[in-house]
């Protein structure tokens, strides 16, 4: 008889970071099946056993230990103040690939220009903790209320200054705020709790998945390059190409031939074609990277 399979419990964050993180699952090799209302959602790993949790709530029950692992913001965590083994920070975003900032802001024309401005004012947000905490630290008195969301809308009518995320900073201009101070910045985590860190296997299943999520993120916006080019071009091309990652060189059964295959950013990709067919470059090819394992 088969033995039975173990399973890893793995929260996935619903909300903001729920497409680029099934997205980037996806990258890594676990392809996860949302349906419209389903909250267990199935994957292609039998060993995985997947839920969705507001990414408010996921290291709660990590640090619980009713789910094993899972992925979630810095900034959600540090809100929750649980114990949690940290096996990797993950650099996306929910636009971006830059961190979420936790900011102080306020109505572009209020007179509150430093953090000290804010004693005896009111405050509304969703990270109460973040913002206690940070007024704490400095001494000053302010009242904190915990806001649902909207939370730019409160400003100046129903409270002075709010503490909100911002990522491009398009809701900040939208709104014609003003920020006075950056309190935290977050990227996504991947979480396991104490006692899933002490069990072997799903030490190993986490660590494995940590490894393929950095290596996928690693390939974000990285293509590799491939072409055969004339031997007495190869000192020019090897000038061109961003000196970053060593191209591999290979002789071709042609003489005087060689082919050269690299891995660049996409964005130099543009540029660097046009140059290398004025070197004689041939077969230039270029292709999609899933992973790179450093
Ligand atoms: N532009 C963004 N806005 C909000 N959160 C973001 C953004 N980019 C990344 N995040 C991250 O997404 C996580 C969840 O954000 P948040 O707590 O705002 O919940 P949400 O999923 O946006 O749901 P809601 O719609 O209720 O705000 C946080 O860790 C936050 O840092
Ligand atoms: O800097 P930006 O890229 O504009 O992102 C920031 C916005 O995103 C979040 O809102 P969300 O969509 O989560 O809704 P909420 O205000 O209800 O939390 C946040 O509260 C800001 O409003
Ligand atoms: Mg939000």
């Amino acid at each position: 008889m088969p033995e039975d399979t173990r399973t890893l419990k793995i929260a996935i964050p619903k909300g903001s970071l729920e497409g680029p993180t099934i997205e980037l699952l996806s990258k890594a090799g676990f392809e996860i099946y949302v349906s419209s209302r389903g909250l267990r959602p199935a994957s292609n790993d039998p060993e995985l056993d997947v839920y969705l949790i507001r990414a408010q709530e996921v290291g709660r029950y990590i640090g619980q230990g009713f789910i094993d692992c899972g992925i979630t913001g810095y900034d959600w965590a540090y809100e929750n103040g649980v114990e949690l083994v940290d096996l990797a920070e993950l650099p996306y975003s929910r636009a971006t690939a830059r961190p979420t900032k936790w900011v102080l802001v306020v109505p572009e024309d209020s007179p509150i220009e430093k953090p000290e401005d804010l004693q005896g004012k009111r405050i509304a947000t969703e990270g109460v903790g973040i913002t206690q905490r940070y007024l704490d630290e400095r001494g000053i008195k302010a009242d904190v209320e915990f806001s649902w969301g909207a939370t730019e809308v409160k400003v100046p009518d129903l409270v002075d200054a709010i503490v909100d995320v911002t990522e491009t900073g398009s809701s900040i201009k939208a709104n014609r705020l003003r920020i006075v101070d950056t309190l935290l910045t977050s990227f996504p985590h991947f979480y396991a709790s104490p006692a899933a860190a002490k069990d072997d296997w799903k030490r190993e299943k986490m660590e494995q998945i940590a490894l393929l999520l950095k290596a996928a993120l690693g390939a974000r916006g990285k293509v590799g390059l491939k072409m055969n080019l004339p031997q007495s071009q190869l000192d020019e091309l090897l000038k061109l190409l961003p000196s970053l990652r060593r191209p591999t060189i290979a002789q071709l059964a042609e003489e005087g031939w060689v082919a050269v295959e690299t891995i660049i950013d996409e964005t130099v990709v543009r540029d660097i074609i046009p140059a290398l067919k004025r070197l004689g470059a041939e077969g230039i090819i270029e292709y999609p990277l899933n992973k790179i394992v450093p």
